[in-house]
């Protein structure tokens, strides 16, 4: 079989990683890109078996959104993709109009693909297809948290019908166990409950120029369709000069520091916050404090510096340990301007620990992660070892190199962070 190269575009930053964590798994090389690359970035593509585009194109106007999209599919056809895959969220997080129908209708059009999947299914996450309709750990995912999601509040569960309502196709739902494709629908929602499912759906979908879906089944299509398979690499370790400009900081830290960012409001990421500030310095940011972000980053800067002044033990930052600071934070400035100042503070805080010397962060939340990744002006990053199902460590290309755990909020078990710690390179 001829040997192909898979470009994705993924919707946003963690689910990216996510995605290519399932690609690593597979025995890929993958390049994880944030935008669209200028070809002045000069990122080395030329040894990846596939490169993902992370886009944050989840949320906002579905125009944009497609637009993004195809310049992203223009950037993979010139690096050599002949396979396409389009990754949003294993719950299907579209706004009302969109962005999922469009953007897939968009690529469809571009690539001249009808017959177009649909496979959001992750059983590893709990998350499973049957008869159209999408379950999140066995609850339906209108009654699971997802019904509150503050962006994209998904309150039917009928996928069939929620991606209906965003493209003008006609949209039906396939089982792989009945193998009979609705005769009239072009847009498909797969039924998968397994990862065997995922399998079938997999090579049901052998010949397809572009698929779409969740992470799980990103792994099993690469190897349906016979994607380069060139073997991990070792993106981990950090490189001597890296090291010295760690060392040379005369401002506490050394090398053995690590510092956790913490700003989803998730529930799975509030108790992996209590599991590590049992035993490791936690500092909580009070969003509601009327002092600026710049001010507020200021002074949880000197708290890390005041801590590897008395050791070297991985330091806590979040913000939004429980509701209630979240809750507070919105009374006082409203919900958007509450999040862009957490958001600015975490940017400022995460540009104030590299010029530090730190070279190890674990992020959670998937905005959290954007911004993150933002201040620390990353263009791309090689993909490491998995923490947990679609959380692997990160390394930046280029010098110095910076080592990420960029964690969706709501994966990860209570002992996430401890996870990574261990793991960490
Ligand atoms: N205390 C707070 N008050 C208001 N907004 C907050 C607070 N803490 C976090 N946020 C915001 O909540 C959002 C969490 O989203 P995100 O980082 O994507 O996490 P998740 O992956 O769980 O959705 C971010 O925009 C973040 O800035
Ligand atoms: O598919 C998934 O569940 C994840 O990859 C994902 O996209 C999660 O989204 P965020 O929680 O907003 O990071």
């Amino acid at each position: 079989m001829m040997s192909r190269r898979l470009g994705c575009i993924a919707d946003d930053y963690t689910g990216a990683t996510d995605l290519c964590s399932m690609l690593v798994r597979a025995g890929r090389r993958v390049i994880q890109c944030f935008g669209v690359p200028d070809p002045d970035q000069r990122i080395d593509l030329q040894d990846a078996d596939a490169v993902v585009v992370a886009l944050k194109s989840r949320s906002i106007a579905a125009d944009k959104a497609v637009k993004q999209s195809l310049d992203a599919l223009h950037f993979l056809q010139s690096w050599g993709a002949d396979r396409f895959f389009y990754k949003y969220c294993s719950t299907f997080d579209s706004t009302n109009q969109g962005n999922i129908g469009p953007v897939a209708d968009a690529l469809a059009a571009e690539l001249g693909v009808e017959q177009l999947f649909f496979c959001p299914a992750f059983p590893e996450n709990g998350r499973t297809v049957h008869c159209g309709h999408l379950f999140v750990n066995g609850v339906l995912l209108s009654e699971s948290g997802m019904r509150d999601h503050p962006l994209n509040p998904m309150t039917d569960s009928n996928l069939v019908r929620v991606l209906q309502a965003q493209t003008a196709c006609p949209a039906g739902w396939l089982s792989t166990h009945a193998r009979r494709e609705p005769a009239s629908a072009s847009r498909i929602v797969v039924d998968a409950i397994t990862d065997d499912d995922l399998q079938s759906a997999a090579s049901l979908a052998s010949e397809h120029l572009l698929l779409t879906g969740g992470s799980a089944i990103a792994r099993y299509w690469a190897e349906a369709i016979g994607i380069r398979r060139s073997g991990r690499w070792d993106a981990g370790a950090m490189n001597a000069s890296d090291r010295v400009a760690f060392n040379g900081t005369d401002r506490g830290a050394t090398s053995d520091n690590c510092v956790v960012l913490a700003g989803s409001c998730s529930d799975a990421t509030r108790i992996q916050v209590a599991e590590f500030e049992k035993t490791h310095p936690a500092w909580h940011l009070n969003v509601a404090d009327q002092a600026s972000p710049d001010l507020i980053a200021e002074e949880t800067l000197r708290w890390c510096e005041e801590q590897w002044s008395q050791s070297n033990q991985p330091l806590l930052i979040s913000s939004a340990a429980n509701p209630e600071v979240v809750a507070a934070a919105r009374a006082r400035w409203g919900e958007w301007e509450a999040a862009s100042r957490t958001e600015s503070i975490f940017a400022s805080v995460a540009s104030g620990l590299a010029e530090r010397g730190i070279r190890r962060l674990i992020v959670a939340g998937g905005e959290t992660s954007g911004t993150v990744v933002g201040a620390l002006k990353i263009p791309a990053v090689r993909i490491g070892y998995e923490i947990a199902p679609g959380v692997p460590w990160v390394t930046s290309t280029g010098s110095p190199s910076i080592s990420l755990a960029l964690k969706s909020g709501n994966f990860g078990g209570p002992r996430f962070f401890f996870d990574a710690l261990e793991t960490s390179p």
